[in-house]
């Protein structure tokens, strides 16, 4: 009776979302088919993450132009990626002569460009090579891609465009990112997103599991009135960064609520702390997540798409310029919009352990945006 009832529930929750979607679409006047033409860029789309994300940036129907960028090897993963019969054209562009084209007019740039970890390495470890790629790629990208809004743009193009910054050590590339923007005149706070998905992506996953609740379904519940109501898919909010304990993820507010005890949060914080490093592990030497960290970079650039097509209510977790502490960046839930960020969502209510994990990743994650202040003003 009870589970006849959920399933009429669910679909009516279907048609009732499916139809709300059509009206939205009709509102706007696209349908998928005829959706705004929208151009992706994927920096270093050569390697263990721009591989995977082309392929599923391709099938992502809201992208009609497809631009695969890298210093080597981007031809044949342009020409392979561009058989497949989805809405974007793909071109491949390889060698810094080209970066500019590659550019051009560009919606959504995502940066997985940079040396991955071996075992025993920290993220910190990749700056000394991974700063200086972000660096020379970001001073491109305020070249071709600067922003309208600014006094004097680029006569070279005039698109803007979000950039979408997965290279390690994400704490501090980030921040370097914003100061070679901020040096070019083109910096737009609204527009840089430190991509932290995995780290939601990672701690749904590991909740689920532990919760005993299905991960990637809706989720129903009875309210004390034994009313059923619709509470969304397993989520779980994550704040703070993304190196060990600068990621902070929020299980007094995950959903759906389950009974779990100190230790199980305490082991589930952890884990998802250390989610990066169990896969350095098991690849022993031969690399860091590629393919999770390109389904979470997918899903991160179809929000940003998403809120650039006026689609209400797209809430990520990102790490961005933040007012929601002390610390001039931070990661945590922010709603997409026509312009990039339209609002910096707070952190909500923490329970006691949470608020001492607050306190506890200010130090490392303040030294590492000032560590990228600093290099992107000396070099
Ligand atoms: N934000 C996150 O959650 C995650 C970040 N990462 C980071 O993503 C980065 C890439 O990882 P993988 O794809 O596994 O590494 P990879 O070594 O397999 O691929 C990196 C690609 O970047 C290219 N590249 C190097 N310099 C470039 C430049 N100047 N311009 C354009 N392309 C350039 C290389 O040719 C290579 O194809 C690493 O820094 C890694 O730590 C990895 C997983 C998760
Ligand atoms: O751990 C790494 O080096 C790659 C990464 O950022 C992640 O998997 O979260």
């Amino acid at each position: 009776m009870r589970s006849s009832m959920i399933r009429s529930v669910k679909s009516a929750i279907a048609r009732s979302s499916s139809a709300a979607a059509g009206a939205q679409i009709q509102r706007r006047g696209f349908s998928v088919t005829s959706a705004p033409e929208r151009k992706v860029a994927v920096l270093g789309a050569a390697g263990g993450i721009g591989q995977p994300l082309a392929l599923l940036m391709k099938l992502n129907p809201l992208v009609s132009h497809l631009s695969l960028y890298d210093i080597a090897a981007t031809p044949g993963v342009a020409a392979d990626v561009s058989h497949i019969n989805t809405r974007s054209e793909v071109k491949g562009y390889v060698g810094e002569e080209n970066l500019g084209q590659a550019l051009e007019g560009v919606d959504v740039v995502i940066i997985p460009a940079g040396v991955p970890r071996k075992p025993g390495m920290t993220r910190d470890d990749l700056f000394n090579i991974n700063a200086g790629i972000v660096k020379s790629l970001c001073t491109a990208i305020a070249k071709y891609c600067p922003n309208v809004g600014v006094a004097f743009p680029s006569l070279l193009s005039s698109s803007t465009a979000l950039v979408n910054m997965i290279s390690n050590p994400v704490n501090s590339t980030v921040p370097i990112a914003a100061e070679v923007f901020k040096k070019a005149g083109t910096y737009d706070e609204k527009k840089l997103f430190g991509v932290t998905t995995l780290d939601v992506v990672r701690a749904k996953t590991f909740y689920a599991g532990k919760a005993k609740v299905p991960v990637a379904e809706t989720y129903l519940r009875c309210n004390p009135t034994w009313r059923i109501v619709f509470c969304g898919e397993v989520n779980v909010p994550v704040v703070g960064g993304h190196a060990g304990i600068t990621i902070l993820p929020l299980f007094s507010q995950a959903t759906p609520q389950a009974n779990l005890s100190a230790e199980e949060i305490t082991a589930l914080t952890k884990r998802t702390q250390d989610g990066g490093t169990e896969v350095v592990e098991a690849k022993a030497g031969k690399g860091s997540a590629t393919l999770s960290m390109a389904y979470a970079g997918a899903l991160f650039a179809d929000a940003c798409l998403k809120g650039l097509n006026g689609v209400p209510d797209v809430v990520e977790c990102s790490y961005v310029q933040s007012t929601v502490t002390e610390l001039p960046f931070f990661a945590s839930k922010v709603r997409l919009g026509k312009n990039g960020v339209e609002e910096v969502l707070g952190l909500g209510p923490l329970s006691d352990y949470e608020k001492e994990g607050l306190e506890k990743l200010k130090p490392e994650l303040k030294a590492s945006i000032e560590k990228g202040i600093k290099f992107a003003n000396d070099n």
